[in-house]
């Protein structure tokens, strides 16, 4: 395999030649989008197609870019250069205020807050009238039936946003042995005979389908002796990669058996990045020619690194043209593929979680490596902050917790207060509790979560922690400080995994500490912001773009939600829960006020929705 030159010095260089070669690459291989898919199991033997020439010192690769939109809509672009920088992306992460006509995103006003990149877009102008789209979610994780962390939350909120903004919104996942059976109706077998190519042969797949609390869901079914998803927990596999190379390559698989050609295929982090790859390398030519692919990495840490074994089991049979720089090969391990890579590089469109976050992962070392193929690949790469599904999370009506409350009858979650002591034992007094809750990974700042128990407790506060961790030295660790602080009637540690106690503690709480190394967007906060309960957070990622500090902010006053600390160490995490627990105390009114700006603000699906429509509107075809 030649050596290549790194594309982000070969995208200023080639820029001409790149329009060209992939317009080569993509109608050379592919039919005419009126040819019928082939009939039978898509396979090794008929996959065998002449493959596009590719040239390895071209430019990095773009794949099947949208037809440019209508001139009407097109925005406004000071000096276009090439045929991908006319099509800018579409500002969604600025707020849209529906008019008569049409949508108008007006570019955010320059604050302290904003990161000093990327520069402004240009206002983009999107029709109200919107057809309705067929988007389907493939997804590894959805609450409640499959949930290890946040990417759960994310695809269970947003797919009922798009449905009910009037789009028609499927999801695929694993059928684990794990499932929360009791959430999934109506569940029954819709596809007994899908054979998936796997190595040198097929593997034979049932599919099930069910509503999750209304959302439409396909199950996929290997039986192998591989026991795929049959482990008993969801991740922790030394076969991982292998076990969701497989997913994804059924469920496309099953897409195209079932004759579904949705607008948008919508995938999630690096499990299901190789879906775009199975598109644009086989199943385009077959006649998926139509769906467009939008990746979420909602966490740029795992990345599925492998080796060349991807290629053989999931039919990429020619090692040349993956391990190609411009494709799958990792950045860092020349003998490595990077599936998150391939899936940035063959997805028509990439966000990450909050803007400030896209920022850091492409600009400030957060990208885990992957930071000069967001650059290669940043005309089509953008952050939407989530959203949280307010029918969960709602002090207002949600069942979980012994009283409801909202803005106007705050008092009544002194009530829910009182009921978490009850629960931990903790006593009852005049303190305020600190919470943390989270998976107790290095990524949430674990040091700090340490040092803020021991520094609430100093300084008149009662804190309660519950999280969990599948490495067995960190859990061994927490166990330890659970056992260390156990006949604390002003602490709690709970090591595990409870939802019900997860909503006791947010309502009961009066702070939530989320003092992360790095965050992409964190729920946490947002769901404590709707529980009243003030979060005190590092000024990071999704942190900084959702939580306004009390004393620091060029925020108006009603804005201001929580505290915020830049230092990933003692002092300055010290430097805003001791803040906030001062408030508490000295100036309740003050916090008071907090707690009203803080459940008033409105996180919920709406606006991302609206963005992720954009981003879809944006990439689909026409
Ligand atoms: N022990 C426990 N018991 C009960 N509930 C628990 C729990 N531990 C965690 N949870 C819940 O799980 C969710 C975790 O949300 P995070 O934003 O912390 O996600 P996570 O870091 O996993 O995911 C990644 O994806 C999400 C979604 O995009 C990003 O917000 C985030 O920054 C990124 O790291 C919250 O709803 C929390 O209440």
């Amino acid at each position: 395999m030649a050596e290549v030159t790194p594309p982000a010095a070969q995208a200023v260089a080639t820029e001409a030649v790149e329009t060209a070669a992939v317009a080569a690459d993509v109608t050379a291989a592919a039919p005419s989008s009126d040819a019928p898919p082939a009939a039978g199991a898509v396979t090794a033997a008929n996959l065998e197609l002449t493959p596009p020439v590719i040239d390895d010192h071209a430019a990095p690769l773009v794949i099947d870019e949208p037809p440019a939109p209508a001139a009407d809509s097109l925005p406004e672009i000071n000096s276009p250069k090439s045929k991908s920088q006319q099509k800018s992306k579409p500002t969604f992460e600025l707020a849209a205020e529906p008019e008569p006509e049409q949508f108008f995103i007006p570019p955010e006003p320059v604050s302290l807050e904003t990161p000093p990149e990327p520069a402004a877009q240009p206002p983009l102008h999107f029709h109200a009238q919107r057809p309705s789209l067929f988007i389907v979610h493939i997804t590894p994780e959805m609450a409640p039936v499959a949930k290890v962390g946040g990417l759960a939350d994310v695809v269970f909120g947003l797919s009922r946003e798009l449905a009910i903004r009037g789009n028609h919104v499927e999801v695929i996942l694993p059928k684990y042995d794990t499932l929360r059976y009791d959430h999934i109706f109506e569940m029954h077998r819709v596809y007994d005979d899908l054979w998936v190519p796997w190595y040198e042969g097929a593997v034979h797949c049932t599919v099930f389908f069910g509503f999750v609390h209304g959302r439409k869901c396909f199950f996929i079914e290997p039986h192998s002796q591989d026991n795929f998803f049959n482990r008993g927990s969801v991740y922790g596999f030394n076969d991982d990669v292998l076990r969701y190379a497989f997913f994804s390559r059924a469920a496309i698989e099953f897409l195209w058996k079932a004759g579904k050609h949705p607008d948008i295929i919508h995938c999630h982090d690096w499990q299901t990045a190789l879906v775009p790859v199975f598109l644009y390398e086989f199943y385009q030519r077959l006649g998926m020619m139509h769906p467009r692919i939008c990746l979420t990495i909602h966490n740029f840490k795992h990345q599925g690194v492998t080796g060349a074994e991807l290629l053989r089991a999931s039919g990429l049979h020619q090692p040349e043209r993956f391990f190609d720089y411009n494709r799958m090969r990792d950045n860092h391990h020349p003998n490595a593929l990077n599936l998150l890579k391939a899936g940035i590089v063959y997805s028509n469109f990439i966000t990450t979680v909050s803007p400030r976050h896209a920022f850091e992962a492409k600009e400030q070392g957060q990208g885990f490596g992957l930071e000069p193929t967001l650059h290669t690949h940043q005309t089509k790469y953008g952050g939407v902050v989530n959203g949280i599904d307010y029918d969960v999370w709602n002090p207002e009506v949600d069942l979980q917790i012994p009283a409801r409350y909202g803005v106007s009858n705050i008092d009544a979650k002194y009530d829910n207060k009182r009921a978490l002591r009850q629960r931990f034992m903790l006593a009852d007094n005049e303190k305020p509790i600190v919470a943390f809750i989270g998976r107790l990974d290095p990524q949430k700042g674990l040091e700090l979560v340490r040092h803020a128990i021991f520094y609430s407790l100093e300084h008149g506060a009662q804190f309660v922690l519950l999280g969990a961790s599948p490495d067995h030295a960190i859990n061994n660790d927490f166990w330890g400080l659970k056992r260390m602080l156990n006949d604390s009637p002003d602490c709690h540690v709970e090591i595990g995994f409870d939802d019900d106690l997860a909503h006791l503690i947010y309502a009961g709480s009066d702070m939530m500490l989320v003092p992360s190394r790095f965050e992409p967007c964190g729920l946490t906060q947002l769901i404590a912001l709707r529980y009243g309960t003030i979060p005190v957070v590092r000024s990071i990622g999704g942190l900084a773009d959702t939580v306004y500090d009390k004393d620091h902010s060029d925020r108006p006053l009603h804005e201001r939600n929580g505290y915020r600390f830049d230092n990933y160490d003692a002092l300055g995490l010290e430097s805003a829960l001791g803040r906030a627990i001062a408030c508490y105390y000295e100036y309740p009114d003050h916090f008071r006020h907090l707690i009203e700006n803080a459940m008033r603000a409105d996180f919920s699906w709406n606006r991302p929705g609206e963005d992720y429509l954009n981003i879809y509107d944006f990439i689909r075809d026409r």
